[in-house]
Formats: C-alpha cells, sequence, structure tokens
C-alpha cells in the first residue's frame, strides 16, 4: 500500500499557492485530454487561502464541474455554510465562470434530499480529478465523524451510494457528505491540514487502524496507485 507523501512549507502562504498550483495543472491537464474536470472541495476555514490563490489560475474554468466533500444542512446564508464559505473564495476572478453545484435543497432535513443527490452524482458518476479533504481535531474528514450514526456505510469501500446523510454528537447540524469510496477515487487526493495541533492528530491518526476512532484513517489507509498527498504549514 502506497503511504501518505507529506509536504511541509513555512507558511500557510506558501502552502496555498503550492496546492492551488498543483490542483490547477491537474485541472488543465484533465480538461485538455478530456474536455472537462471535475473538482470537488472541503468546508471549514482551512481552505480559505488556498481556494483564493486557486480562484486566480488561468485555467478554462468553464469547463470545471465544482462540488463540496461535505456540507453543514444550513442554508447559504447561514455562516456556518461550507458552500457559502467556497463562492466567496473560489468563484471570483477567473474561476468564476465554473459550475458550483450546491448540496443544500432546502429540504428540511438531509434525509429527505439523499435520494435525489445520490441520483444526480450517479449520473455525473465519473473519477474527480482533484478532491481536497479537511481534518478536524476529532480526527473527521468530509463530515466522516466519530460516532456517526451511519459511519460504517459511508466508509464502506464496497458502497453504491455516493451521498449519505449523516448525524453526529460532534457534528454541529446534520450532515450530507459524499462517501469514502468516491473520494478515495480521485485522480489527485489532498489532505489540506494546518497548525501543530492537526499534526498532532494527523501523526496519532497514522499511528492506528481503528477508523470508527478517527474516521480520516480511513483515507489514510486507502490502498491508492497514486499516494495521497498530505498538504501541511504550522
Ligand atoms: O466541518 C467541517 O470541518 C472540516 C475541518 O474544518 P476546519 O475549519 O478545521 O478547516 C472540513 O474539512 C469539512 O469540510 C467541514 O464540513
Amino acid at each position: 500500500m502506497n503511504r501518505p507523501v507529506f509536504h511541509a512549507y513555512d507558511s500557510r502562504e506558501a502552502l496555498a499557492e503550492a496546492l492551488a498550483a498543483g490542483c490547477a495543472a491537474v485541472l488543465a491537464g484533465a480538461i485538455a485530454t478530456r474536455g472537462v474536470a471535475t473538482l470537488a472541495v472541503s468546508g471549514g476555514s482551512t481552505p480559505k487561502l488556498f481556494l483564493d490563490h486557486l480562484s486566480r489560475a488561468e485555467i478554462d474554468w468553464k469547463d470545471v464541474e465544482i462540488t463540496l466533500v461535505d456540507e453543514r444542512w444550513v442554508p447559504e446564508t447561514s455562516d456556518r455554510s461550507n458552500h457559502a464559505m467556497v463562492r466567496a473564495h473560489l468563484m471570483k476572478g477567473p474561476a468564476s465562470e465554473a459550475h458550483l453545484l450546491p448540496f443544500y435543497t432546502g429540504h428540511e432535513t438531509p434525509e429527505e434530499a439523499v435520494e435525489d443527490l445520490c441520483e444526480r452524482y450517479r449520473r455525473l458518476t465519473r473519477r474527480f480529478d482533484v478532491a481536497v479533504l479537511g481534518m478536524g481535531t476529532d480526527g473527521h474528514t468530509a463530515s466522516f465523524f466519530p460516532g456517526a450514526d451511519n459511519l460504517h456505510a459511508v466508509l464502506d469501500p464496497k458502497g453504491q451510494d455516493a451521498v449519505a446523510a449523516v448525524r453526529a454528537p460532534g457534528a454541529g447540524e446534520p450532515r450530507i457528505t459524499l462517501t469514502l469510496p468516491l473520494l478515495v477515487d480521485a485522480r489527485l487526493l489532498c489532505l489540506h491540514i494546518e497548525g501543530e495541533e492537526k499534526r498532532a492528530v494527523y501523526d496519532q491518526a497514522l499511528a492506528g487502524e481503528d477508523p470508527s476512532e478517527m474516521p480520516v484513517r480511513a483515507v489514510l489507509n486507502h490502498p491508492r496507485e497514486e499516494p495521497l498527498n498530505v498538504f501541511w504549514a504550522p
């Protein structure tokens, strides 16, 4: 099995620049070979600087489809909305021509929307060219939370559903998430983490096996031809 490759940077600015350049190159290559590129990005606060940099990449953004890896079940007007964060930091400048798919449907619960969302991703079924994951200090990634009611199903490498609704004690609001098989199948798969605390959490995750304790382990331990790239800065 390929172990993750760890890229350490002196500053968050340098990390953002390098990660954006790497993602842009893969997206440009996908457009050149397949005419279209797909990108899955994370929410939370860590990606903001990276997305600012990526928005300035000179690629054919009109041929790029962007989705979130997960969403909190809140409208875009909420300051907890991952979609709103991505819209503010990525959908500007050259990247404003890209297509950003929302997860939030306006249904009262994500469970009511999950079937339609699964169908949407079934229709779009192709490998993501690029997926950039984040990680919480509890070892969650996407919305794979410790203690989630259906964690086993969302982490099933042979699972058939692309999307799942998730509820977990540490998740705040109910969530919607892409499931493990879709994410780990991305051509370029990155994990973007910052700060000493997250580095220690990452080291702890790497040292153990049990994904129910730290769900990010399901990604770290997934066998891949091209290794997972971990981007870290203090
Ligand atoms: O809730 C979430 O948290 C993680 C980590 O967020 P951060 O603020 O610590 O960077 C994020 O990767 C995920 O997409 C988001 O929904």
